[in-house]
């Protein structure tokens, strides 16, 4: 990989559409033009609040109003655009889905939210993400100039086997559009991120939109951007912001060397394949 300046935009999601796609635009100009990024990240359902409601309301197919301006930032501001994630109108159904955008506008890699948010936590959170959203059945590793991304989206991060296939895949950083809640980002959200990048020696960076108390789903922010030794690199609190942190490759060299876990692995023993 190469050295790579990353932000991720924490931004305030609101009812309506528009004011989402002006201010992700604002916050993934200011991330190149104040932090000199060349990859910014957005957080998941970022055009829209994250309720079953309002999916339905914002869908789009892939080439509609939010794809067409990432894709154009991309372009004219020379950068890798994770750009978040969109409810995606496509086959009659709905996916919660991530576009990946090259510094010439195209689309590199496409992520559906493989794992569905479907719980039911006594005195805090429900959700019923399935009741609405169709899962996405592939592990997304994209091939970029700076270097492999792996994709995935929230609740895709708790599945310790989904992220060391990405790693087995070649992902040195891995990415996350998140939107954690008040009920499981204080008790998960920090460690999780954590420990996803220190069992895989990758950077990890997990981006949550700014927690909006006039919307149904209270996000618990904190987006995070760590380290494949676990250090945070830069983080931030519920509040809208941009966070920017400079990856350096020879840091993720280092540590697979001076504690080659991957190596360690006794794949004689046990083995982690795809399923067809
Ligand atoms: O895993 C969690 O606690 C939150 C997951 C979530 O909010 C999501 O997948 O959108």
């Amino acid at each position: 990989m190469k050295t790579v300046n990353l932000s991720v935009c924490q931004m305030m999601v609101v009812e309506n559409k528009e004011d989402n796609l002006k201010k992700a635009e604002s916050m993934i100009r200011r991330s190149v033009l104040e932090n000199k990024a060349n990859l910014v990240v957005l957080p998941e359902i970022f055009n829209g609040p994250y309720s079953i409601e309002a999916m339905q309301a914002t869908a789009e197919p892939e080439g509609g109003p939010t794809t067409q301006l990432l894709s154009r930032l991309a372009a004219e501001l020379n950068i890798v655009v994770v750009g978040g994630s969109i409810a995606e109108a496509a086959d009659d159904r709905i996916y919660n889905t991530a576009f990946i955008y090259n510094e010439v506008g195209e689309r590199v890699g496409r992520h559906r939210k493989m794992h569905l948010f479907d719980v039911n936590i006594v005195g805090g959170v429900s959700f019923q993400e399935s009741s609405i959203v169709a899962p996405g059945n592939d592990v997304t590793v994209v091939e970029t100039s700076l270097g492999k991304i792996g994709v995935a989206i929230c609740y895709d991060m708790r599945f310790p086997e989904l992220m060391r296939l990405m790693t087995l895949q070649g992902a040195e950083m891995i990415v996350v559009p998140a939107a954690f809640n008040t009920t499981t980002g204080p008790a998960h959200w920090k460690d999780t991120i954590k420990m996803r990048a220190v069992d895989n020696q990758v950077f990890f960076a997990a981006a949550s939109p700014a927690r909006n108390l006039a919307s149904d789903y209270h996000a618990y922010g904190f987006s995070q951007v760590v380290d494949p030794w676990g250090t945070v690199l830069a983080e931030t609190d519920e509040t809208e912001g941009i966070i920017t942190a400079t990856l350096n490759p020879q840091r993720l060299t280092a540590v697979r060397e001076q504690l080659p876990l991957l190596k360690h692995r006794r794949t004689d023993l046990y083995e982690l394949k795809e399923c067809q």
